[in-house]
């Protein structure tokens, strides 16, 4: 499909590319839309295989924001950059100065934070060139790397799931496989082995995986063994789009809960959890603690609201789980239907205010 064909299908409002020769930047920033405010979402940077699937890639996971901040109740649409380009060997200083001027013409309706490959340092650079960059130093007044927060409302979201599974929120004694322990996975192995959960991990970082192992005595299994081990519960963790025809067949779990976003290949994938009996919290509902963490920014950062506003993670859970039960749809139809409806209501009663206004212009201007 050719990209406005698909930009159109999904209603995206813009696509800016972005390049800089002298620093290498390559950047793609995806807004889906600013009905209910400018689009926040992080910057990935990655290797893609080829520019169309860096653009995919960045519309995709623009849309998900879009979603994710709906459902969350913020008051952001949403958006996405991919940044092209290995984050160990391809990063400097110039290219996240550029980065930062491209973010700063769009004059707000775009705001950036960390996603995959980029760090608190990196968003220092970009805010020497703009306001619109959150997950800043604290040094700065800013909320830092908002991954450890994410882990917190995953915790949160996946206890709610468990809640619907098994009748009881507890994780003691759970078994939950894990696929990749990078930035949020490590803090969420934190919470789920304090509270007494075995654990399974795989990661293609083998210092990621020793670190798990040793911390917290987790069991390593290799990267496609993952799907088939025995556990309670899968957390995605590492990229999108685990949940596919070759995978569902092997799993066993009765609970999918992780942080990585876009975890559903296709909608179909989630109908078919759903026929399975399987409990899958829908990823944009139970991983919106960062984005709710680097929103509170907007209005000043205070951890102890930002962390009180991630603990509604859990409710919204259990809100789209039990509309899921109660009406016998697929939990990401449930968690779908809210966030659009919230869209709806708020385009509408914008839409109202308009005209209301041009009507009492008319009347004005017969005055
Ligand atoms: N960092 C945050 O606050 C948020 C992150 N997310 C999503 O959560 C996921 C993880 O994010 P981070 O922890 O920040 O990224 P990260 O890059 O620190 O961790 C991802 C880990 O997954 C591993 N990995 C990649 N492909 C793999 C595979 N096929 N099998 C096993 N391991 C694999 C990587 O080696 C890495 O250690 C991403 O999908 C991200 O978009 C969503 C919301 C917020
Ligand atoms: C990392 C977050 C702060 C925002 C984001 O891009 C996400 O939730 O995926």
């Amino acid at each position: 499909m050719g990209i406005f064909s698909y930009m159109e299908k999904y209603d995206y409002e813009q696509l800016v590319i972005c390049q800089d020769k002298q620093s290498g930047l390559k950047a793609v920033i995806a807004i889906h839309d600013t009905t209910l405010g400018p689009a926040l979402g992080g910057t990935r940077m990655w290797t893609y295989a080829s520019e169309e699937d860096a653009i995919e890639d960045a519309l995709r996971l623009a849309r998900g924001m879009t979603y994710k901040n709906a459902a969350a109740g913020l008051n952001l649409g949403g958006g996405k950059t991919v940044i092209i380009g290995d984050p160990k060997k391809n990063k400097n200083e110039e290219m996240f100065r550029a980065f930062g001027r491209y973010i700063q013409g769009l004059n707000g309706r775009y705001i950036t934070a960390e996603d995959v490959g980029t760090t608190v340092e990196d968003m220092d650079i970009i805010y020497q060139e703009t306001n619109y960059v959150t997950g800043v130093s604290p040094a700065f007044g800013s909320s830092g790397n908002p991954s450890p927060v994410t882990a917190y409302g995953v915790y949160k979201g996946m206890k709610a799931a468990v809640k619907a599974a098994f009748g009881s929120d507890s994780l003691a004694g759970k078994t939950v496989a894990v696929q990749g322990v990078g930035n949020v996975a490590y803090h969420l192995c934190k919470h789920l082995h304090h509270e007494g959960a075995k654990l399974i991990v795989t990661d293609l970082n083998k210092e990621a995986v020793k670190r798990a192992v040793e911390e917290f005595r987790a069991k390593a299994v290799e990267i496609d063994d993952i799907y088939s081990v025995e556990c309670d519960i899968y957390a995605p963790c590492a990229l999108g789009a685990t949940l596919n025809d070759q995978t569902i067949p092997k799993l066993k779990a009765k609970v999918i809960a992780g942080a990585a976003n876009n975890q559903l290949k296709e909608s179909r994938h989630g109908d078919a959890l759903h026929t399975m009996g399987i409990i899958y919290a829908p990823d944009y509902v139970i991983n919106a603690g960062g984005v709710i963490n680097v929103a509170d920014e907007l209005e000043g950062y205070n951890r102890e609201r930002a962390l009180k506003k991630v603990e509604g993670v859990y409710d919204n859970i259990e809100r789209i789980l039990s509309i899921s039960e109660r009406d016998n749809i697929p939990s990401y139809k449930a968690a779908d239907r809210l966030a659009e409806e919230r869209i709806a209501r708020m385009r509408n009663s914008r839409s109202q205010f308009l005209q209301n206004e041009h009507h009492i212009l008319t009347r004005r201007s017969r005055m």
